[in-house]
């Protein structure tokens, strides 16, 4: 037995001569919560679908819950696709239900949960209303609810957050959390950062078609220097207080901004303290996910604008 929930390796996928997805390895531990970040088009629907069996990949293996292959273990996974929709002429709670009864559950439990997880997440209103008669996002929650009312044991949300107001966001990152407290893996692709920092044990990042990063939010953002912004207290001339900073260090009105290695922060507070200017504000912060994901994903760009001219050359060379 493994102690993944999902082990992928080598997943690769051709539309045409099109590489959608070039190899990827996911290894999503169980009981954790997981986030596949990546821009648009970077190849995370694809991925997922391939990882759970709805498409087959052209290369590569994908085993869930302990090494099973995705169709032996259906009964066991909730899955909120990317395109959303319900019938519309159903209620919410009966197309809860019947989400359920596909994936084997009871359907007057599966009633009698649509209840008690629409009260938790703010729905208890609408849960005789017909589905064609719901907002977008409302909808969009149920649906959700359908996806994990047999209590699986993976979860794998494509782009969960999207379309959701403020509230509703909360109201979904509580329930990622209890489904987790309930033991479940649970899976989830987004381009919203704050969501994967929030809740996020481990992510992978794909961008171009390739896993890029794989790690914690923690290590991640540690790809990227710490951020200093340092106010003396002292009035002095800038050569002096520059003297005592790294050469990139930059003023801002009374501020001076720069960047900064783990290891130079206690010789920079040194230097400070010895130096008699002062502090009137200083803080000392690690970049946001938010940083590191453009940081990758912008290494990727510029290494793929800098082949693509190499094969222009190569081409007109040739
Ligand atoms: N059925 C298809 N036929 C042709 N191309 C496809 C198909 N599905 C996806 N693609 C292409 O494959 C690439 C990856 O698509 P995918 O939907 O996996 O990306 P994504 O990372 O989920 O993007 P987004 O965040 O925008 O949803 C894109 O360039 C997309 O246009």
């Amino acid at each position: 037995m493994s102690d993944c929930s999902v082990e992928a390796t080598g997943l690769t996928k051709y539309f045409g001569a099109f590489k959608a997805v070039d190899g990827v390895d996911l290894a999503v531990p169980a009981g954790s919560i997981y986030g596949v970040l990546g821009p648009n088009g970077a190849g995370k629907t694809t991925s997922l679908r391939m990882m759970l069996g709805i498409i087959d990949p052209d290369a590569g293996v994908s085993r869930l819950l302990g090494g099973h292959t995705p169709q032996s273990v259906r009964h066991r996974i909730g899955y909120l696709p990317e395109e959303r929709g319900l019938y519309p002429g159903m209620k919410a709670r009966e197309a809860i239900a019947f989400m359920g009864a596909l994936r084997g559950l009871d359907w007057s439990e599966g009633r009698r949960r649509a209840a008690a997880f629409m009260a938790e997440l703010g729905l208890e209103r609408v849960i005789d209303e017909k589905i064609r008669k719901m907002s977008k996002g409302m909808a969009q929650m149920v649906q959700l609810i359908g996806s994990i009312v047999h209590a699986p044991d993976l979860i794998v949300l494509d782009e969960p957050f999207s379309g959701l107001d403020p509230v509703n966001q909360e109201r979904l990152e509580a329930l990622v959390r209890r489904e987790r407290e309930r033991g479940a893996t649970i899976l989830f692709s987004t381009h919203v950062m704050a969501h994967a920092e929030r809740l996020c044990d481990r992510i992978a990042i794909i961008a171009r078609a390739q896993r890029r990063f794989e790690g914690s939010v923690d290590d991640a953002r540690a790809l990227l220097p710490m951020q200093v912004r340092y106010t003396p207290r002292v009035a002095a001339e800038a050569s002096a207080i520059r003297a005592l900073l790294p050469a990139a260090a930059e003023p801002h009105g009374d501020a001076w901004h720069f960047a900064i290695g783990d290891a130079d922060v206690e010789p920079l507070l040194a230097r400070i303290t010895a130096s008699g200017f002062g502090v009137t504000g200083l803080s000392i912060s690690r970049p946001a996910l938010h940083d590191a994901f453009v940081h990758i994903v912008r290494q990727v760009d510029a290494g793929f604008h800098a082949d693509a001219e190499d094969a222009a050359i190569e081409e007109a060379a040739a």
